[in-house]
């Protein structure tokens, strides 16, 4: 199940020891259940502020945001956060992790770790399994972050820069991975990036947020990612992927 998000009228400010902040303004979305968003836009334009306040750890100055049709009020089982550094209890050995999300749900034990190994095998981590998290590297363990929030089944993912700390191999390797388990599980995600590339090659659609304060300036459906036809290689040489890049490249330089 995946559910969609409305943000209404959505404006923050910090209040700092020089004053007022402004860190979003006059934000109104509407995101489909089932897209897949990508967010870009200039460091400190407040893109981390926006996903935080949809996981409902940070409660907007004005204006409303709602995750399938109810408001947000605080964070919720409905709502997975993927974070840039991996979260993982390192007590714990990789499959206890994933079978966290579960567990807090009250699922008997042979089921959850029935579920985690599922969603490990989905990542490509079945043999790492039963090693503790510092035994992984850092690819590994972001794979690992992202199965136990998938784990927890949510209805939307928030993904904030998860790849950004990554090699470029190992990040291209989790991007086509992201593309099979969003076709294959039809989640809503939000997936903030740096990246103009990474923007464009995950985004069934791509939204870019000006600086400081923060408004949505670029707004687009992108075509790439749905189609599983086409290698990686092959859509990033396709003439309206470079278009694509072009306009977004041009959208944050503004
Ligand atoms: N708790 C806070 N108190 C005061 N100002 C804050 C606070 N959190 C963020 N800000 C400011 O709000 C603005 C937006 O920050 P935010 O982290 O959302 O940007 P961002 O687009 O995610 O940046 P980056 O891409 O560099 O991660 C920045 O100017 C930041 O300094």
């Amino acid at each position: 199940m995946s559910k969609g998000i409305d943000v209404a009228g959505l404006a923050h400010e910090f209040r700092a020891r020089g004053g007022a902040v402004p860190a979003l303004d006059r934000i109104d979305l509407a995101i489909e259940p089932g897209e897949l968003v990508t967010l870009a836009g200039p460091s400190g334009c407040g893109k981390t502020t926006f996903l935080r306040m949809i996981a409902g750890f940070v409660a907007p100055s004005s204006g409303s945001i709602a995750v399938g049709g109810t408001t947000v009020r605080g964070p919720g089982v409905d709502r997975g956060v993927v974070f840039q550094q991996p979260t993982l209890y390192p007590w714990l050995d990789v499959r206890r992790n994933v079978a966290l999300g579960p567990k807090l749900r009250g699922i008997g034990k042979a089921e959850r770790l029935a579920t985690a190994d599922r969603y490990l095998s989905l990542v490509g981590l079945t043999d790492a399994a039963d090693r503790r998290p510092y035994e992984l590297s850092g690819g590994m363990q972001q794979r690992a972050q992202i199965a136990r929030v998938l784990a927890g089944d949510p209805e939307v993912v928030l993904m904030d820069e998860p790849y950004g700390a990554l090699d470029a191999l190992t990040r291209e390797r989790l991007q086509n991975e992201l593309l099979t388990l969003w076709r294959e599980t039809g989640k809503t995600i939000l997936f903030i990036t740096h990246s103009v590339d990474e923007a464009v090659f995950l985004g069934s659609r791509v939204l870019v947020m000006s600086p400081r304060p923060g408004r949505i300036v670029f707004d687009e459906q992108v075509p790439f990612s749905a189609d599983a036809s086409l290698t990686p290689d092959q859509v990033r040489a396709l003439p309206e992927f470079a278009a694509t890049t072009a306009r977004v490249r041009a959208a944050i330089a503004h």
